[in-house]
């Protein structure tokens, strides 16, 4: 590149000045000569190496993509892949491609993993076993193959209106549902009894959490299984997603969203009775290393069915009159609040084969989004009274309904009588508040408090109170 600069060619230079003016018109062109070749060298590089990049990518995608392509790879004619094919595997999967062995390189094939989807086994509070399962696949002529697996075309093709109403028409015993058990609820707020509210109290001063959370949170729910009743093994609460809105905390939420789950990060099982046979809680992958929904049957052994295989459970609690169980459904998230499910909290209720039993839990909801908690509390103590607490409650009672599907009560009926239904009501198990505060089923304060132990004394998430008495 030449200097151009008006100076230097200036008709007003004299001649004779032509002498002096050359070397500064070379100096210019030199410079302007080297700094064009080194721009050059580096345009080119930076030409190359982008180049090599491209080739390498398109290389790296070819080969990352295997026998599948369009061209063939090592010899192999793309419309012949190689294929292995456990048997077990409805679909054969394809061997993936070594890129460059070269002559003696070592070289560890990796297949793909596959993607494995489940649909719930409850369907309107029935809960369907394997054979089940199959049972309805095989009348819906859904898996031609029989193995009990569908493949993705096959699940697509499924129409779950058949589904429904085959479950319908086939006619659901006892025996075939999620729980096999009624169940009732205790308002512990402001005027109720005596015992419910100190109930409250010393549950808060066990969780050592501050009064509001507890106060806020779902009623006590008594439960009585009669003999041959059951709870087939399931969380408390639901899995938390950035969408998830918990029931309790609706009201202080802006969105809603299909995600909407309970949010009870502690529960706190109380035994009303000793059952003289069955009946015990279990736990049946605690202390497991790993969970996998998937490993919960095998060989024929479902490990979520309470009736046949209770016995298989890790961890098995056998009712005791007056003591309690205190887990926490929910982990940490390091930083002092609700973080991930605790899969290993799953539990059910065994088989209940003489007697009855009787149990109540406290729930205790915390939403795992911490300034939607506070709002929420924040919202609560400044509407205060009690229609607030009818029309939060009544949120909640909506929500769980709708999650759970069980045969509860309206906030309405409870609120204005918590002994509404009818079965509990009729039936002479069921004691009123009058009752239950004379009556050795439900402890007192006292008698509770020497029970229950604080979580420090709590070995991992799941405490029984005979594990915590060899502590004491
Ligand atoms: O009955 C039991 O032992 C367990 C009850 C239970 O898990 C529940 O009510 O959610
Ligand atoms: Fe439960």
């Amino acid at each position: 590149m030449i200097d151009h600069r008006p100076g230097d060619l200036s008709p007003r230079e004299p001649l004779g000045s032509t002498e002096l003016s050359m070397p500064r018109d070379r100096v210019s062109l030199q410079k302007s000569n080297v700094c064009s070749r080194s721009y050059f060298v580096l345009v080119m590089v930076f030409v190359h190496v982008y180049i090599i990049n491209v080739i390498a990518l398109l290389l790296y995608v070819h080969y990352n993509n295997g026998p599948g392509d369009s061209s063939a790879v090592d010899g192999q004619d793309s419309a012949s892949p190689s294929f292995i094919n456990s048997g077990s595997h409805p679909q054969p999967l394809p061997l993936p491609v070594n890129p460059d062995p070269g002559p003696d390189a070592m070289y560890l094939p990796r297949l793909e993993g596959i993607k494995v989807l489940t649909h719930s086994r409850v369907r309107d509070g029935i809960w369907l076993t394997p054979e089940n399962v199959r049972e309805i696949y095989a009348g819906l002529k859904a898996d031609p193959d029989g193995n009990g697996m569908l493949s993705v075309q096959e699940f697509k093709k499924l129409n779950t209106n058949a589904f429904q109403q085959f479950l319908q028409q086939r006619g659901v015993e006892k025996s075939q549902l999620v729980r096999n058990s009624k169940h009732t609820w205790l308002y512990q707020g402001e005027g109720a009894h005596r015992v419910l509210r100190q109930l409250q109290q010393r549950v808060t001063r066990l969780t050592r959490l501050p009064l509001d959370i507890v106060e806020n949170s779902e009623p006590l729910q008594v439960v009585r299984y009669q003999r041959g009743g059951h709870y087939h093994a399931h969380h408390d609460s639901g899995p938390v997603y950035p969408e998830t809105v918990c029931y309790h905390t609706k009201l202080a939420a802006n969105a809603s969203t299909p995600f909407e789950t309970s949010c009870r990060y502690i529960t706190v099982l109380f035994y009303l009775n000793s059952v003289p046979g069955g009946g015990e809680t279990t736990f049946p992958v605690a202390d497991n290393r790993t969970y996998e929904e998937l490993s919960l049957i095998q060989n024929d052994v479902d490990l979520l069915d309470t009736r046949k295989h209770c016995d298989k459970g890790n961890l098995r609690v056998k009712p005791s009159q007056g003591t309690a169980l205190l887990w926490y459904n929910y982990l940490s998230d390091g930083k002092g609040w609700v973080g991930d499910l605790d899969e290993y909290s799953l539990h059910g209720g065994c088989v209940v084969t003489q007697g009855t039993k009787w149990v109540a839990n406290n729930w205790i909801n915390v939403d795992p989004d911490s300034r939607r908690q506070t709002r929420y509390q924040q919202l609560v103590s400044r509407l205060g009274g009690e229609e607030t607490a009818t029309k939060r409650l009544e949120e909640l009672y909506r929500g769980i309904h709708a999650d759970q599907n069980q045969n509860l009560h309206t906030y309405q009926d409870l609120h204005q009588n918590p002994h509404t239904d009818q079965d509990l009501h009729t039936d002479q198990n069921l004691h009123t508040d009058q009752d239950l505060h004379q009556n050795q089923d439900l402890h007192t304060d006292q008698d509770l408090h020497q029970d229950l132990h604080t979580d420090q004394d709590l070995h991992q998430n799941f405490h029984t109170d005979q594990d915590l008495h060899q502590d004491l």
